[in-house]
């Protein structure tokens, strides 16, 4: 095979997520930052159901929520936050940690508003996005979970969208913010491979009945035969030539 053609044998989707994190072989890199995470709940703008799960929705016109340091350079500027769950609380997570699934897991999306315009243009590039990973655990009802979830009515069909007021979404996240951190991709279309993750060490709960109400919104619309979004996790990726790191030893 002509050098001209190697390249095309090699994997350009090899850096994909979620992957099976192997707590003992991710090494503590002591460059690492702790995470410096600044929300302003008067960013919160609207609760989406986009049909695969429902996005909630944040004002990212400027740097007025924002995560840095941590394994980051710059400032990465908060967009929308979503879940990915499990047909049973057997199930649900996508990162999967040494063998152990979750029953759910919280993306929180960021973008680098330090070096591109837009997060459509930050999604072209390997350092364009940063997703905080939270595992739930099933444990005592989150009352934090149940603001949202109290509004997962208003939004039962796909497309639908219902206003949701300042939102405090860091009393959502652990207080420990130890995290293990890799170079992966969007875990559902298009995976563009432009995500720096943050998956937090520390899970955080929520009761087997509030993860049963997030099973009960409908990827159909609203004049469609109802079906329910059962399921929405993608099952782990191989790590190829990457490694992961953890924030602390
Ligand atoms: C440029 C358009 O790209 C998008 O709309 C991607 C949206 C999108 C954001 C985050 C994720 S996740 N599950 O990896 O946190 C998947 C897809
Ligand atoms: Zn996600």
């Amino acid at each position: 095979m002509g050098a001209s053609h190697s390249h095309r044998n090699k994997h350009c989707h090899s850096h994909q997520s979620p992957i099976n994190i192997c707590t003992k072989k991710a090494r503590h890199d002591p460059i690492l930052k702790p995470l410096n995470i600044q929300y302003d709940s008067k960013t919160s703008k609207r609760i989406v159901n986009m049909g695969h799960c429902f996005n909630v929705e944040f004002d990212d016109t400027a740097d007025m929520s924002v995560i840095n340091d941590g394994p980051l350079t710059g400032k990465y500027r908060l967009r929308q936050f979503h879940f990915h769950w499990g047909s049973t609380d057997a199930d649900g997570s996508e990162h999967v940690i040494d063998g152990k699934v979750y029953p759910a897991e919280l993306h929180i999306v960021h973008w680098n508003s330090h070096r591109y315009p837009t997060f459509e243009e930050a999604a072209k590039h390997p350092d364009g996005l940063a997703v905080i990973g939270v595992l739930l655990k099933i444990g005592e009802k989150n009352p934090v979970l149940q603001t949202i979830i109290d509004n997962l009515g208003q939004v039962k069909t796909k497309g639908k969208e219902h206003m949701l007021i300042k939102y405090e979404l860091s009393s959502m996240l652990p207080k420990d913010l130890n995290y293990w951190t890799y170079p992966g991709s969007l875990t559902t279309e298009p995976y563009f491979e432009c995500v720096t993750w943050i998956v937090l060490q520390h899970a955080i709960p929520i009761s087997s009945a509030q993860l049963t109400q997030f099973r009960g919104l409908l990827c159909t619309a609203e004049n469609e035969k109802p079906v329910p979004i059962l399921e929405n996790h993608r099952r782990v990726q191989r790590l190829h030539d990457r490694v992961a790191r953890s924030s602390c030893t």
